[in-house]
């Protein structure tokens, strides 16, 4: 039997793109870069499966080819903002991503996140490398307790309820979770959270707000000026999900007129083009989008989207399709 053609548009985990290999005609991508819009274009014509991330912007010009060969875009990741669905859709392919596998990683990292901003960890480490260091003294660089305060979770979805677990459970913090629909019960009592009606009722309550819903532009500036000034004035924001949901110049002016107490960001508008005015400020942590970035996840990651693409070639409705 003829292998279907794959196209990986990145490097993998060694041991996923050589089971890949194994399993397909697959070209992977050893020198890692980008591929450009013109190849991405050129891919459609040619593989019957192209495995892209959120590096790869597939909107509808990209889309637009006549009689694409590509049935699946089989994402790496479980961000999908990066795809347009609808041309996708149109054009009769179908999109996967990979949840659940990346959901604990990625929480680690927000706690990790709202740790270190609340404990001024970027600041000290900056400090002490520079060999500014002078010594322990009672006032220096005096942080926030973040044990049994208030954090709001925007979108409890399965990476939400994973932060709240660590959250609640860790940290005996009180969960506040504003989703779009409502949350089971149940759910909701495994951290004991309160779900609130709209993220304005949240904002005000919080010590902590950690977003984790998905980008795109339904949610594009979710988090824009008015809703930085419902933020009380010592409370941080941490974003693990996608850079526009936050308008970044907004949040510069909050930073800079100290009208809230910092933020910690792992994704950014635009990236990996970081908006200059955000890097003036002290009290903002910032990392290079590494929520999913273990061994254990990256790997767990690419094996899920070979599980997806053995059920579409099998003619089964993959597990993780999402269009
Ligand atoms: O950001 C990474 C992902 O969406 O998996």
């Amino acid at each position: 039997m003829v292998k279907p053609r794959v196209l990986v548009t990145r490097r993998w985990p060694a041991a996923v793109e050589a089971r890949l290999s194994e399993q397909f005609d697959a070209q992977l991508n050893l020198s890692d870069k980008p591929l450009a819009p013109e190849d991405l274009r050129a891919a459609l014509r040619k593989y019957d499966a192209i495995l892209p991330t959120v590096t790869d912007k597939i909107g509808a010009p990209a889309l637009e080819v006549d009689k694409p060969q590509t049935r699946i875009l089989a994402n790496y990741g479980v961000g999908y903002s990066h795809i347009d669905l609808e041309q996708a859709g149109r054009q009769g392919i179908v999109v996967t991503n990979t949840p659940d596998v990346l959901s604990e990683c990625t929480a680690d990292l927000a706690m990790t996140l709202m740790l270190m901003v609340a404990r001024r960890a970027g600041e000290g480490e900056r400090e002490l490398r520079a060999g500014r260091w002078t010594g322990w003294r009672p006032t220096h660089l005096v942080g926030t307790k973040v044990t049994g305060k208030t954090l709001g979770i925007v979108g409890y979805g399965r990476i939400g309820q994973e932060m709240a677990k660590r959250a609640h459970h860790g940290f005996g913090m009180r969960i506040l979770a504003y989703n779009l629909h409502p949350v089971a019960p149940e759910v909701l009592a495994r951290c004991d959270a309160t779900q609130v009606d709209s993220i304005d009722e949240l904002l005000p309550q919080c010590d902590f707000v950690s977003l984790h819903c998905p980008g795109g532009e339904a949610n594009r500036h979710l988090i824009n000026a008015h809703r930085l000034n419902l933020m009380r004035p010592n409370a941080y924001l941490i974003n693990t999900a996608r850079g526009e949901v936050i308008d970044e110049m907004a949040l510069s002016h909050a930073l800079s007129f100290e009208s809230i107490g910092g933020a910690a960001l792992d994704v950014f508008d635009g990236e990996p083009n970081i908006n200059p005015t955000l890097k003036n400020s002290g009290r903002l942590v910032m990392l290079p989008h590494l929520g999913s970035a273990t061994r254990e996840a990256r790997e767990a990651m690419g094996f899920r989207v070979l599980d997806n693409l053995e059920d579409f070639f099998a003619g089964r409705d993959p597990r993780d399709r999402v269009n």
